[in-house]
């Protein structure tokens, strides 16, 4: 048995950090004989600058077919200005793959409880989930249009959409502490109020589950007033990127967090939930953390690999209560330092 990996590094810090996660996976592999392939499709800037298209035909039919889809980051600059943008093929290749579903953990690793910009006494213990709704939202609703003198963006959902995704996090908490809280602005908007409607019908099919709501701009202070509060919070897509963002902070750096977005059937795709940061790019200090942990959610989730990933993650813990720290996590280690060390422990 050998499993099928559809690899999109893209572009700045993306091939960075793939190339290191790649390093530790293959050391890791190589110790519990776990098999498995992996192909590289273009996609982002990089796909741009090669056929003049962020997601090409045979990236989308190479994924498609894949077991699992690794993704580094996309964007910068560089296309800031293009006709179509590379963040154009992200929205796109969730929406081809119908990746409704992105979980994105915020777990704060007792060996960087210190690097958290909270006292540790806040930030110790946090673990909780951000359930993402992704494929539609004010991401995708129509209409929408720029003009010189004005613009619109719509906010749309349907029950549908809306009941597969509370279902994902209502099943996801049912593993977990059994507390799901939704994070909306139903005191004001109408796609909200729906929401809370349907998580109100659905709750009476999760007896065992404690569900609350919170407004989205009370849930943005609770995070890092009292971070352990949550444990899983499901939310509709820009609510969620925005809070995602805020919540990996408090595990003391964006550099670490994975994610997985997936749909009810096909292959899942993971990432870290960071961008390319071009502020950085080449320098060699990329944090390889969040690619490492992707890779890990991907052998856990998507092929119930457990003893690879462990291997993994018991590596990387290593390697931190050593103190060997990327810049992001205040310390001086490189890319290329921190995976050394990772795959030493291996
Ligand atoms: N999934 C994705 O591919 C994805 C996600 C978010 C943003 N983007 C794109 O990335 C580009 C840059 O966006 P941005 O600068 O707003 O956000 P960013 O997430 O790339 O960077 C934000 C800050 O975090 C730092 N950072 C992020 N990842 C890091 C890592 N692994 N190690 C160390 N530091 C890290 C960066 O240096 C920067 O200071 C934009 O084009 C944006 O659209 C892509
Ligand atoms: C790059 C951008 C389109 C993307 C999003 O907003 O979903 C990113 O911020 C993310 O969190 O994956
Ligand atoms: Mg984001």
């Amino acid at each position: 048995m050998s499993y099928e990996i559809a690899i999109l590094p893209g572009d700045y810090i993306g091939p960075e950090i793939m190339a290191a996660g790649l390093k530790v996976f293959a050391a890791a592999a190589k110790v519990t004989n776990f098999n498995y392939h992996t192909t590289t499709y273009p996609f982002g800037g990089a796909a741009i600058d090669q056929v003049g298209e962020p997601l090409p035909a045979a990236t989308i039919s190479g994924t498609k077919a894949a077991d699992a889809i690794l993704l580094a980051a996309i964007g910068g600059p560089k296309w800031d200005q293009a006709p179509k943008r590379p963040e154009q093929g992200l929205l796109a290749i969730r929406k081809a793959l119908n990746l409704f579903a992105n979980i994105r953990p915020t777990h704060v690793n007792p060996a960087l409880v210190q690097r958290s910009p909270l006292k540790a006494e806040i930030a110790q213990g946090t673990d909780f989930v951000i359930v993402r709704e992704l494929t539609s939202g004010i991401y995708f609703g129509e209409p929408r249009y720029q003009h010189a003198a004005e613009a619109l963006d719509t906010m749309y959902y349907s029950r549908k959409e809306i009941q597969r995704i509370l279902k994902a996090g209502f099943e996801l908490a049912k593993q977990r502490r059994q507390h799901v809280t939704v994070v909306d602005k139903a005191n004001v908007l109408a796609t909200s109020k729906l929401w809370r409607a349907i998580a109100n019908e659905m709750a009476t099919d999760y007896p065992e589950i404690r569900l609350d709501f919170e407004y989205v701009d009370a849930a943005a202070m609770k995070i890092v007033q009292q971070p352990t509060n949550f444990d899983v919070i499901i939310t509709e897509n820009l609510f969620g990127d925005i809070l995602s963002d805020e919540a990996a902070t408090v595990t003391g750096s964006l550099g670490t967090i994975p994610s997985e977005s997936r749909g009810d059937s096909g292959p899942s795709l993971y990432e870290p939930i960071h961008g390319s940061a071009p502020d950085i790019a080449g320098k060699g200090i990329a944090d390889p953390l969040s690619m490492i942990n992707s890779i890990t959610m991907m052998l856990r989730n998507s092929f119930q690999e457990t003893q690879t990933a462990d291997l993994i993650d018991a590596a990387v813990t290593a390697t931190l209560q050593e103190g060997i720290l990327p810049p992001d996590l205040g310390g001086k280690a490189t890319t290329q330092v921190m995976t050394k060390a990772i795959i030493q422990h291996i």
